[in-house]
């Protein structure tokens, strides 16, 4: 049902006569009420984009054959037809097939949109990049495990090019389920919060048309069945009154280009076919398809900054208010090829379709259009109200008025239409009902493609998908990027009455350059040295999040010493905290062990059981922060829960967080963080504002605490800069969020790393001499270290070992890549000298970080015939992520998204 190539259906039986003889001449119809007589504004704010996407819609759905005007040659379901076409045919000549499941760059399928404004392909062709950033996702994430690195693969050999079919085709129609569920998800999130006028209210509630729905006699009400779009639905989704001055004009010059010239109202229909079969015989393969003047690149694609030149463009030009005598003169031929489109389709009257839709038909012209020159010359057309055709009806009827509820203002009885039609639409995929499965899609891209009510710009959906396609050219809290669809400066006024324009950036967003990838030696140890020439991100960063001073990784070196002084200075200090970890770690095994039938065997997901919890254990200890077993408990937090407050914290100061997920993180940050800081600051006997002496701290300091964490914090407030207690909280603070993180990614690669040794290291691990693991630990951190590089920026022009850097460029120094150059180092000699930035070493001390290490590994390795638990579950589910490459690795967290931070790895070992 509904698919492409198949008859329109019909709403509305025609039962009032209206008989093309006895009808106005639909040329007459257009000069008398639809033709732009001066721009309009549209009044709700909406910008020529939100028309653009609307346009991408009715393509999704609408492409009436030329050549038999009752066939839809397009399906009738939001499934991007434009992208992937309607036919196996069209999609051969977009993928790439080649195993990776991708389609050639910024391509497309439908011809009929290269003559809209350029903002139109433009968005299909984010489309396009999503689908590819989707294919390389679910290939790098591999949830099934059966896809293959398609270079291993040759075509020459049957077997192989059989295989790399198959997994193209898998990763291909995956990802396409997951693209058009984006797809669905902006149409649910941007599109109708512009269509219902909630983005005004700063509202992110959405219509959810695909939810089971239990009726009062219990039958489930309908959904997946299938839709077929109907003619009704065609006639009333021609929105061409609201193209904009800026879009007019460039349709002025396609037709001018089209027609050679020939002046708007002596261009027929037939000169519109002829002109249309010739652009389609003269077109080449889309791989070569253009728009908008654009050249493509040598590798196929589009420039960044023309695309994104035109989406911002199309966001700051207003949209046209719908109404009477307001559609472009040079859509003239369209709107009469319209009418007589929908005569030939028979369609119903005006007042029947009203009808239909349970409203109130027109008793008079004038009701229909309160314009008193409006009602009066279709009267004059008409003759009878009852008369009134469909397509005119719809067109110059009088539109709604801005007023609370209403957002895109067509007339009302569209208005009340096109809710209807969009949920049977998509209520009727199966797609998007029953098979819209985490199975269908994949654990990740069915979290991917949701729309997220709490994604920052209210919901936005859109913002998510130019940050990913057009990452440099957007930002992440620019109204640009958040409310496209409505004009930066509408959206002004409303986040101004909402009392949000702080957390907005309202200025059209610069060109960003992309980070410079550094992987030698020489250029990355002088910029780590030069912090003058090459600042660090972190400080402004951390600023945003992070109240007063003492957050000392972004403080200078003589801040960062004080701690690591207090944390590593003392050889007795490290070694009590060494044991601390080798007995945790030990509890935390025995606690989390299970144990196999026969009772020899013990496993253990150490990962979630002992590597995540161990460092916050001992964290939240030095803080003086109660951790209690169950969220309803007693005490502050679980460990999963500081755990993650901590991690986010880190993520937000230390990398580069998706931009899409920044201003959501950094909201959660800011709700998280009085109660933490509330802790911290009750131990250090600061609650309240109250002034406590050092002597003070000390006397209500961790009162249950061990004593070796009292001599941390003892070591600190023994330096002058700690009379300021409240930096004594952010340094605190701050070794609670390089701890968690560093210590357990450190701790969990290592652990992954020996675990197919575990043989060779058990007799070291039993010597109960930690040291003995020491070259171990450098070892894991220079193969597998918890990130693979850090970023910074020039601050002035500048040549580095032999290497010019303009003012203002980043820099990704990839310490993993420069260390795999090192010549020598191994277990025997270990890699003592190997390249460190920021990190464990640098902010809680070498000795403290190398003894908790071997102290972890000890622990762990001592365990008699260790071994990674049989099949995933042995294993760390974990890929590279191509977009971040500061992380070593990325995961996918509880939720399946893709995350900084580990879950699981189970191992077994004798009891
Ligand atoms: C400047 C922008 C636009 C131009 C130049 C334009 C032009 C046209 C043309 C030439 C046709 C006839 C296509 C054919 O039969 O091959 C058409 C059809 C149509 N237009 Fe537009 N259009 C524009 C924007 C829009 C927008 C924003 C909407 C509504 C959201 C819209 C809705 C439709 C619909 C529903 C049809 C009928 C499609 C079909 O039945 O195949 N158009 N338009």
């Amino acid at each position: 049902m509904g698919k492409a190539g198949t008859p329109y259906s019909r709403s509305v039986q025609q039962t009032h006569a209206l008989p093309k003889n006895k009808l106005p001449d639909p040329g007459l119809i257009f000069d008398t009420l639809l033709k732009r007589e001066g721009f309009k504004e549209h009044p709700g704010g909406l910008s020529s984009l939100m028309f653009a996407f609307a346009a991408l819609v009715i393509h999704s759905v609408f492409r009436t054959s030329h050549r038999d005007p009752n066939i839809n040659e397009t399906s009738s379901y939001v499934d991007l037809g434009p992208l992937y076409g309607n036919s196996v045919e069209d999609q051969n000549r977009i993928r790439v097939r080649d195993g990776y499941g991708t389609l050639h760059p910024d391509v497309f399928s439908e011809d009929r949109l290269l003559l809209l404004p350029p903002a139109v392909c433009t968005l299909l062709v984010l489309f396009n990049r999503n689908h590819n950033y989707i294919a390389a996702k679910l290939l790098e994430i591999n949830e099934r495990g059966n896809w293959v690195d398609p270079k291993t693969l040759s075509p020459d050999v049957p077997a192989s090019k059989a295989k790399l079919i198959a997994q193209d085709e898998e990763i291909f129609q995956t990802a396409r389920l997951v693209n058009c569920g984006w797809f669905g998800s902006v149409v649910f999130s941007d599109y109708f919060s512009c269509i219902l006028g909630l983005v005004r209210e700063g509202s992110n509630w959405s219509l959810s048309p695909f939810e089971e729905i239990r009726l009062d006699d219990h039958t489930l009400f309908e959904r997946g069945k299938g839709n077929v779009c109907s003619v009704e639905f065609n006639c009333l989704y021609r929105w061409h009154a609201t193209t904009s001055r800026e879009d007019e004009k460039y349709t002025e010059g396609v037709f001018n280009h089209l027609f050679d010239g020939k002046p708007v109202a002596e261009v027929n229909a037939n000169d519109f076919k002829m002109a249309a079969y010739k652009v389609q015989q003269t077109q080449k393969e889309p791989t070569s398809w253009t728009f908008g003047g654009l050249k493509r690149q040598e590798d196929g694609s589009f420039s960044d900054a023309e695309l994104a030149n035109f989406l911002h463009n199309a966001t700051e030009h207003p949209a046209g208010a719908f109404g009477a005598r307001h559609t472009p003169p040079v859509m003239r031929l369209n709107e009469i090829m319209g009418i007589e489109l929908n005569r030939k389709w028979g369609v119903c009257s005006l007042n029947e379709f009203r009808k239909y839709l349970g409203l109130k038909t027109y008793s008079s012209f004038l009701e229909w259009n309160s314009n008193p020159e409006i009602a009066r010359a279709a009267e004059l057309l008409y003759g009878d109200i009852e008369n009134l055709e469909l397509y005119t009806g719809l067109q110059a009827e009088e539109a709604k008025p801005f007023v609370d509820g209403a957002g895109l203002c067509p007339g009302y009885t569209v208005s009340r239409a096109i809710l209807s039609d969009a949920i049977a639409l998509t209520r009727g995929d199966r797609f998007f009902t029953h098979d819209f499965t985490p199975y269908n899609l994949t654990a990740w891209g069915f979290q991917d493609c949701q729309r997220d009510p709490n994604a920052f710009g209210f919901g936005s959906t859109l913002g998510r998908l130019f940050l990913r396609t057009l990452p440099h050219h957007y930002t992440e809290n620019s109204v640009y990027t958040f409310f496209p669809l409505m004009t930066p400066g509408s959206m002004k006024v409303h986040l101004k009455k909402l009392n949000l324009l702080n957390e907005y950036d309202l200025s059209r967003p610069k060109e960003q350059s992309e980070a410079i990838v550094i992987k030698d030696q020489d250029t990355i140890l002088a910029t780590l040295k030069d912090t003058t020439a090459f600042s660090t991100p972190y400080s402004a960063k951390a600023a945003r999040i992070i109240e007063g001073k003492g957050f000392y990784p972004t403080g200078n070196s003589n801040d960062q010493k004080i701690v690591t002084d207090a944390l590593s200075g003392s050889p007795e200090l490290v070694r009590k905290i060494g044991d601390y970890f080798y007995s945790t770690t030990n509890k935390l095994l025995a606690n989390g062990s299970f144990t196999l039938v026969g009772g020899k065997t013990n496993g253990v997901d150490v990962v979630r059981r002992v590597l995540r919890v161990a460092p916050v254990t001992w964290l939240a200890n030095l803080a003086g922060i109660s951790l209690k077993s169950t969220p309803d408990g007693e005490g502050d937090y679980t460990p999963d829960e500081l755990f993650d407050v901590l991690s986010d914290i880190y993520s937000f100061v230390f990398l580069n967080i998706e931009p899409a997920k920044v201003m959501v993180t950094q909201a959660r940050i800011k709700k998280n963080m009085p109660k933490l800081m509330d802790r911290i600051t009750d131990n250090l006997g600061l609650a309240n504002g109250t002034k406590v002496t050092v002597n003070g701290i000390m006397s209500t300091l961790f009162k249950h605490k061990k004593p070796e964490h009292h001599e941390v914090i003892h070591r600190l407030t023994e330096n002058a800069f700690y009379k300021d207690r409240y930096a004594l909280a952010n340094t605190i603070l701050a070794i609670l969020v390089v701890g968690n993180a560093e210590l357990s990614l450190a701790a969990t690669n290592a652990v992954d790393l020996y675990l197919d040794q575990a043989k060779d290291l058990q007799p070291l691990a039993a010597t109960n001499d930690a040291s003995k693991l020491l070259n171990h630990v450098y070892e894991a951190l220079r193969l597998a270290p918890p990130f693979a590089g850090v970023y910074r920026e020039a601050t002035t022009d500048q040549t580095v070992a032999g290497r010019s850097f303009q003012k203002g460029d980043r820099l990704f120094l990839d310490i993993f890549a420069a260390n795999q150059q090192k010549t020598g180092p191994s277990i025997s000699k270990p890699a003592q000298d190997l390249l460190r930035a920021e990190g464990a070493f640098e902010y809680l001390g070498e000795p403290l970080t190398v003894e908790i290490m071997s102290q972890i590994l000890r622990a762990v390795f001592e365990k008699k015939d260790l071994a990674r638990a049989p099949g995933d579950s042995g294993r760390i589910q974990r890929f590279q992520d191509a977009s971040r490459p500061e992380c070593h690795y990325a995961y996918l967290n509880h939720g399946h998204s893709i995350a900084e931070w580990p879950t699981s790895l189970t191992i077994m070992h004798s009891t």
